[in-house]
């Protein structure tokens, strides 16, 4: 098993108004797909952009591993020379994906069709989610898996060369469970159709078809049904990867809370199955502006001018909450500034993510003195208002880099610092992530070291 590195614990503090532009770093769901596509198209892919937090750079490495040739250019331009749907070679090595979900699910399903056996390993967080939800459906082309006890890492797929195509109705929400259903597509003969009852991020859908797939998206009455025609000849492609609208939730939402900020946040993903947050937010009151639509990567972005709101606490609906799923535990520091009670319903995946993440928020917003209720598909946050909340406390990340920079966040606007006692895993997704909340004016620091 990999292990997780030296704990970094950092704090923050009570900061002055934020001001300047929030450039954030490339899309981490669109810099995995590029590596990986590119990976299994036949030619050189060029990508510019690329996130290179580690769960990317993990992936990166395991395209390399089954035979791709991936270079670094530098400054975020990496081009993939691939070999083709069907073309991995077997791997000398255990796959190690880190910290990533998404790494380790969506590399499952593109080795599921390969006729040879990969084992899947990653650090003490990626080592307990499950993995069934992903086992599951890849069986149905015939792949074997054995891992450890509820199908957990390390995991090993011995993959079939013989794949008939499938017809899979994924049982959570998962655009995870959905983009390994379709890899696995990818070198089985015939038509591959996963139904989701949710729309989750479609990524997936949209790059695939970019490299020359057949990817038809239908709205039916048990959902969205995707059919993907197998063994296609991916063609290589220029990947301009646009900005992680995820990433870009922190400065936004530390914009909102600290008082007298003014920031520009360019670039910020306006698809709808990523944007949720920032509907919400526009409903809590925030003083949001969209500036200038456009294309970017083939993704709908706008420039999000952003300055300190007086919020109000809102019932997000249950059905938004695949659209913003990793956003819910920055929202939940947002709510703590509210003046009233944010309702957040249907957000049960949450528990199985890098931590329990519903649980990981509730502890430190209890120990910031902020009331919270939850139950196992719910987290109910009782807003102090706008300079109500205590802070003066220590809480645990849990290898989360999102729950790291949550309550950094919260430290910005509370009566008193916050700390967290490990803020290493922000390195996973925004590496750049202290760096640029120093420059709007934000007092974040490592605690000792
Ligand atoms: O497909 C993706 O790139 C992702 C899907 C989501 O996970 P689930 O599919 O488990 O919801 C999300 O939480 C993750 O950060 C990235
Ligand atoms: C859930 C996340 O990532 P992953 O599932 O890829 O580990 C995330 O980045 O919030």
């Amino acid at each position: 098993m990999s292990g997780h590195g030296t704990p970094i614990p950092m704090t923050s503090r009570k900061s002055g108004p934020l001001s300047g532009t929030a450039s954030v770093p490339g899309d981490k769901s669109i810099s995995h797909r590029a590596l990986i596509f590119g990976a299994m198209a036949v030619g050189e892919t060029k990508i510019a952009g690329l996130l290179e937090g580690q769960d990317v750079l993990d992936t990166a490495k395991a395209m390399a591993a089954l035979g791709a040739e991936v270079v670094d250019h530098g400054a975020g331009n990496w081009s993939v020379h691939g070999v083709g749907v069907g073309g991995f070679c077997e791997p000398d090595n255990v796959i190690d994906c880190g910290n990533s979900g998404t790494g380790v699910r969506l590399i499952m399903g593109c080795v599921a069709t390969s006729p040879f056996a990969v084992t899947f390993t990653g650090d003490a967080s990626l080592n307990k989610r499950p993995m069934g939800r992903v086992t599951d459906p890849l069986a149905l082309f015939g792949t074997k898996s054995v891992g450890r006890s509820g199908g957990r890492l390390p995991l090993t797929l011995v993959g079939t060369g013989d794949a008939t195509p499938v017809e899979y109705t994924t049982p959570v929400p998962s655009a995870q469970v959905k983009s390994a259903v379709l890899l696995a597509g990818l070198n089985a003969p015939g038509k591959t159709v996963v139904i989701e009852k949710e729309a989750t991020r479609d990524h997936t859908e949209r790059m695939l078809r970019g490299f020359g797939a057949e990817v038809v998206t239908e709205v039916v009455p048990e959902g969205h049904k995707i059919t993907l025609t197998g063994r296609p000849e991916l063609k290589p492609q220029v990947v301009a990867v646009p900005r992680d609208p995820s990433s870009a939730a922190f400065p936004v939402c530390a914009a909102l809370i600290v008082e007298g900020s003014d920031i520009l946040v360019p670039g910020v993903s306006q698809n709808t199955t990523r944007n949720g947050l920032y509907t919400t937010l526009v409903e809590m009151g925030a003083d949001i502006t969209f500036e200038n639509p456009r294309t970017e990567g083939g993704e709908p972005v706008a420039d999000l001018r952003v300055k300190y709101s007086k919020l109000k606490g809102i019932e997000v609906p249950p059905a938004r909450a695949a659209s913003m799923i990793d956003e819910y535990p920055i929202l939940s520091v947002v709510a703590s500034f509210a003046e009233g009670t944010t309702v957040m319903k249907g957000v049960k995946e949450l528990r199985v993510k890098e931590s329990d993440r519903i649980d990981a928020m509730a502890r430190g917003l209890e120990q910031c003195g902020v009331e919270i209720e939850e139950d196992q598909d719910t987290l109910i946050v009782r807003g102090c208002g706008p300079s109500g909340v205590k802070g003066g406390a220590t809480c645990a990340t849990f290898i989360d880099h999102r729950i790291a920079m949550s309550f950094l966040v919260m430290g910005m606007a509370a009566q008193n610092p916050v700390s967290v006692d490990d803020g290493s895993p922000i390195a996973t997704s925004f590496p750049v992530f202290e760096r640029l909340m120093a420059d709007l004016g934000a007092h974040v620091e490592r605690t000792n070291g």
